[in-house]
This record gives structure tokens, C-alpha cells and sequence, in this order.
């Protein structure tokens, strides 16, 4: 079968499907639930799963400090589940029927494979070519290979979230965003959460402030165990795994005994791959980076031997290293501008990504790390500084008796130009907004500080007092 274009991936890819193909000949091809990984097993069900979690962890945590005499009750997860899906799945089979409906679309819903630049096969053998592909396969859950990982009560994202009950004992491995955000969702809804990370702090990639805090929250909320693998993995009732605990051994880092103990439900969160080698992106001659991903270009052009292959285009998990739907978004959209004008080619822009972790407490970060800006300073010769503004330094801050969270900024002295911004504290994702945009426009810091009102006594006074905080005055008789 021959297209004008054929979309690998109903994720973001789907949204290449614009008016402009109308009238041409297009295959969108998705292996898997329609929708993606975002809608069905991703970004939304999860905080569809952290919202309630995070009113049972106030009610039990946050309200009787303040004088409240809140609890939290327990939840009946089966409906809560039943709530999210029932939301969900309608959306992703109508996404499906109204493709497999289009006049002009085939739906293709099995798994391809590249065997040229523009030829792909499908499992039952069908072969595919298009003048124009769109590569949007995403990525998929890594797993590690010990013995026991294929038990039934082992889980990752794509499937815990659709479990019959709360487990009351549960294992999280791995310290990055999904072992975040699912920790805190069940220490959250009351499981005994325990978090098996190889090294000694949570979140190891974000700036340092970032993960000293959210490993020292983590302490409080569930127990975390450092320095250790996971080892193996047996059924503790029953030979067959059929019984209802699982028995995890693991190994310690630096030797000696690691744990024995039973758990109710195993989720393994160790990273996501590039779906780049179950398309077998080699055939094709695409050239791949360290962790597997496709190589574009500026245009989202797939390169190959570090040339672009005309009509040949790649966006979201597989060809970026962030692993962000609102980035998989942005590409979509360069690409569905790009492969139906060629000749107006739009680069796409990856200057200030920002990332949020729905966890407890949330977190979000844009921009350079204190480690990067310190490379940076030593690379440029420009002068950096940064500031670290507590939330309880703030009218707001003292509302919610916070002792905890924080906003540290950074910038370049001399331009007074923003360079990083992370924060870790309730409505990170919401108040890291105006510093994505000071970020994004390279706005004077002066200017964003003194030259707009901020609501008192808000809590975004945080990322006022932060901006404030920072000497960006290059004399003496320069203050802010
Ligand atoms: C638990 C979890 C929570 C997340 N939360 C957030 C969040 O809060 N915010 C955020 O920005 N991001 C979040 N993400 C990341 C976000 O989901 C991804 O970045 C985004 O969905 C990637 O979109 P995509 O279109 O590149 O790929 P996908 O949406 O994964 O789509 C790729 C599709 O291609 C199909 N496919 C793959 N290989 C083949 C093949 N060979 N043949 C046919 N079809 C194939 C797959 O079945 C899949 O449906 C989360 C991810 C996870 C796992
Ligand atoms: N809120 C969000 O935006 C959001 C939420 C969830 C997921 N995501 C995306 O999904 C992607 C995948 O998330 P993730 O948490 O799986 O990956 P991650 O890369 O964030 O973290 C993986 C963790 O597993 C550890 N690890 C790797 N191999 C291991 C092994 N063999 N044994 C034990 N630990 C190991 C790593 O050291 C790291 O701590 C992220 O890159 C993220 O961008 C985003």
C-alpha cells in the first residue's frame, strides 16, 4: 500500500492529521491503546490519580497542624479507578473511531518495523510506503532482568494504575519522576510505600536543591532505601505467583545482606527507552544518539550519516531526551507545519523546557541547574548568582505554616537575564510560569520584578522575593 504520508504513533502524531491532509491518502499506524501514552497511561490518568491522593495526604498531614481538625478516611480505589477510565477510555476509542471513520485515513493497528527509509512492515507482513513519514513512536518502560520480573504483581506505569485494590505494601524502584509521583500517590492514599533507589538521593538529575529536598520529604513521608538493586523477585504464597504477596530480595551496593521482605505490589519506575529499536530504525540507516533516540535536525528532520532524509520527520519520546508531552506537543506541531510546506520549513525550540513532578511536595524546574550555570560562568566568563527564597519568608508562606519549600533562581549578573529557576513546594508547576516566560523572552529580571504588579499577599510572591533576592546590581550605585 502506497501513502502521501504515514504516521507512526497515535500519541502526538495524531495531531499531524490536519486539515492540510484532507483529500490525500494517510495511514496512521498505532500498535497499541490509541491515544498514546499520555492520555492512557501517562501524564493524565496519573494526576487524575494524584489530585485526590494529594486532598487524603492534606487532610491527614497538612490540615491539623494548622489547627484543622481534618482525617483522612481511606479511599475506595476501585471507584476512583473506575472515575478515571471511564473518563479516559471513552476518549481514546472515539479518538480511534473518528480516524478509523475519516474517509481519507486507514488505520493500521499493528506493530511496524522500518525495512528501507520509506518502507515499513507490518507483523502480518503488509508492506508500507509513503512519500512522506512521520515518526512518532514514543517510548516504552525499561525493566530490569532479574528472575520473578514477570510475576503478575509486578507492575510498571502502563499498568498499575489499573489494579483492582490499594496494595498495602508497596515497593517503588528506581528514584526518578514516575517513582516521584506514584510514591507519593500511594503514601498518599495511606500504603505503606517503599522507595529501592542504587544511590543516596531521589531525583539525582535536577538541581541539587531539588533533590536534597525531595529526598529529605521522601524520608518523612515513606521509607526510602538507598544503595540497593533489586535482586530477585519470587511469589511468597504459592509456587505459581498466583498468591497475593510477592517476596523481594535485593542487593546491597557496598556488600553485606540486602532486604527479604513480602510486598503487595512491585512498581518498577527505572526510566523510559526510545521505541527506536522495535522499529528497527537501523534498516531504515537513521542515525541514533547514546540513549537510543532518533537524530534530527532543528526541523525535525530524521537524519541519517548526519544528513536529513527528505520527507522523513521524527517528534516526541523517540527523538528527544526530555520525555515531555507539552515537547512531543510543540514538535507535533513543527512537523505538521513542516511536512505539508516544505518549502517553509519551521525549526522547533527547545530553549526553555520546563518539567514539573506532581509529587509530594511538587516540583518544577526550567532552565540551568547550579551546576550547569557554575560550567557556564567558567565557560563565558560571565558572572552568575543565584538566590534560594524560602516559601515561609512569604504572607502566603506563613498562611500554610510552610517550613520546608523553596524557589531558587539564577542569573546571569551582567544581562540580568534568567538562567534557571527550580522550585519544590506546593503549585511548583503553576508558579514556575512567569520564569519559563522571563526564560523564554529573555526578559530583564528588573523589569519582571519591579515592572509588573504581584498580587499580595499570593503565593506568588515566592518568585517575586526570589528575583528580588538576587544581587543583580553590577555597581553599588545600581540596586534594584
Ligand atoms: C507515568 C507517566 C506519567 C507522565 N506524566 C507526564 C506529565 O505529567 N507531563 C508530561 O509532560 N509528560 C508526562 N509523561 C511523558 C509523556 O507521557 C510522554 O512524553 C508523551 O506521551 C510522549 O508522546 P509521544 O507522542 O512521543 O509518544 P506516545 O504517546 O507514547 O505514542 C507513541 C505510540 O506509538 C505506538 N508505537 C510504538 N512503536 C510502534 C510500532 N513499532 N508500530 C506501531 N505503533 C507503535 C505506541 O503504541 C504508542 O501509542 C508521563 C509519562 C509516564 C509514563
Ligand atoms: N510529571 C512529568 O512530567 C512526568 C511524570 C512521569 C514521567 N515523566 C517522563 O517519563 C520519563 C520516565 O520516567 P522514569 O521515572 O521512569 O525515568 P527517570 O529517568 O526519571 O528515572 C529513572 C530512575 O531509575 C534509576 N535506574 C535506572 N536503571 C536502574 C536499574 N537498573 N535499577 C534501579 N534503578 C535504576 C535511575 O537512576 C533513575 O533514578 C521521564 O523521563 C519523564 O520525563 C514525566
Amino acid at each position: 500500500m502506497h501513502f502521501d504520508l504515514i504516521v507512526i504513533g497515535s500519541g502526538s502524531g495524531n495531531s499531524i492529521l490536519t486539515p492540510d491532509w484532507q483529500g490525500k491518502k494517510v495511514a496512521i499506524v498505532e500498535a497499541g491503546v490509541f491515544g498514546g501514552t499520555c492520555l492512557n497511561m501517562g501524564c493524565i490518568p496519573t494526576k487524575m490519580y494524584v489530585y485526590p491522593s494529594l486532598l487524603a495526604w492534606q487532610a491527614g498531614v497538612e490540615g491539623p497542624p494548622l489547627g484543622v481538625r481534618t482525617r483522612f478516611d481511606g479511599v475506595q480505589w476501585a471507584q476512583l479507578r473506575d472515575r478515571i477510565f471511564g473518563r479516559i477510555d471513552p476518549i481514546s476509542a472515539g479518538g480511534r473511531d473518528y480516524r478509523a471513520n475519516a474517509e481519507h485515513v486507514t488505520l493500521i493497528e499493528e506493530r511496524v518495523r522500518f525495512t528501507g527509509p520509506k518502507t515499513l512492515v507490518t507483523d502480518r507482513g503488509s508492506v508500507l510506503t509513503a512519500e512522506q513519514i512521520v515518526i512518532a513512536a514514543g517510548s516504552a518502560a525499561q525493566l530490569p532482568q532479574v528472575p520473578g520480573i514477570e510475576l503478575p504483581q509486578v507492575h510498571t506505569s502502563d499498568t498499575v494504575m489499573r489494579i483492582d485494590d490499594l496494595p498495602e505494601r508497596v515497593l517503588v524502584v528506581g528514584g526518578g519522576v514516575v517513582a516521584a509521583e506514584f510514591a507519593s500517590l500511594f503514601a498518599g492514599f495511606g500504603a505503606a510505600v517503599t522507595q529501592l533507589v542504587r544511590g543516596n538521593a531521589l531525583l539525582r538529575a535536577k538541581d541539587r536543591i531539588v533533590s536534597e529536598k525531595f529526598t529529605e520529604a521522601a524520608r518523612q513521608q515513606w521509607r526510602l532505601e538507598t544503595g540497593q538493586e533489586l535482586h530477585s523477585i519470587a511469589a511468597s504464597n504459592g509456587p505459581d505467583g498466583a498468591g497475593r504477596a510477592v517476596r523481594v530480595r535485593t542487593a546491597r551496593q557496598t556488600g553485606g545482606p540486602g532486604l527479604e521482605e513480602d510486598f503487595d505490589l512491585v512498581l518498577v519506575a527505572i526510566g523510559r527507552k526510545a521505541a527506536t529499536a522495535g522499529l528497527d530504525v537501523a534498516a531504515a540507516g537513521f542515525d541514533t544518539g547514546p540513549s537510543g533516540i532518533l537524530l534530527v535536525d532543528e526541523f525535525q528532520r530524521v537524519l541519517s550519516a548526519g544528513q536529513p532524509v527528505p520527507g522523513v520527520w521524527a517528534l516526541g519520546d523517540i527523538a528527544n531526551d526530555y520525555q515531555l508531552k507539552h515537547v512531543a506537543n510543540h514538535e507535533a506541531r513543527i512537523v505538521a507545519h513542516n511536512a505539508a510546506h516544505p518549502d517553509d520549513l519551521r525549526a522547533a525550540n527547545h530553549r526553555a523546557v520546563p518539567e514539573a513532578v506532581f509529587s509530594y511536595p511538587q516540583i518544577a524546574t526550567v532552565g540551568m541547574t547550579g551546576t550547569e550555570a557554575a560550567a557556564h560562568a567558567a565557560e563565558s566568563g560571565v558572572e552568575v548568582v543565584e538566590y534560594v527564597q524560602d516559601f515561609g519568608g512569604t504572607a502566603y508562606g506563613w498562611a500554610m505554616e510552610d517550613r520546608t519549600s523553596v524557589a531558587k533562581v539564577i542569573a546571569e549578573r551582567g544581562s540580568r537575564r534568567l538562567l534557571g529557576a527550580h522550585i519544590v513546594g506546593p503549585e511548583a508547576s503553576m508558579l514556575i510560569q512567569p520564569l519559563v516566560q522571563a526564560l523564554a523572552f529573555g526578559t530583564d529580571l528588573r523589569e519582571f520584578s519591579r515592572g509588573q504588579y504581584w498580587i499580595h499577599p499570593a503565593l506568588t510572591e515566592v518568585v517575586e522575593n526570589a528575583v528580588l533576592g538576587l544581587d543583580l546590581a553590577s555597581r553599588s550605585d545600581d540596586p534594584l
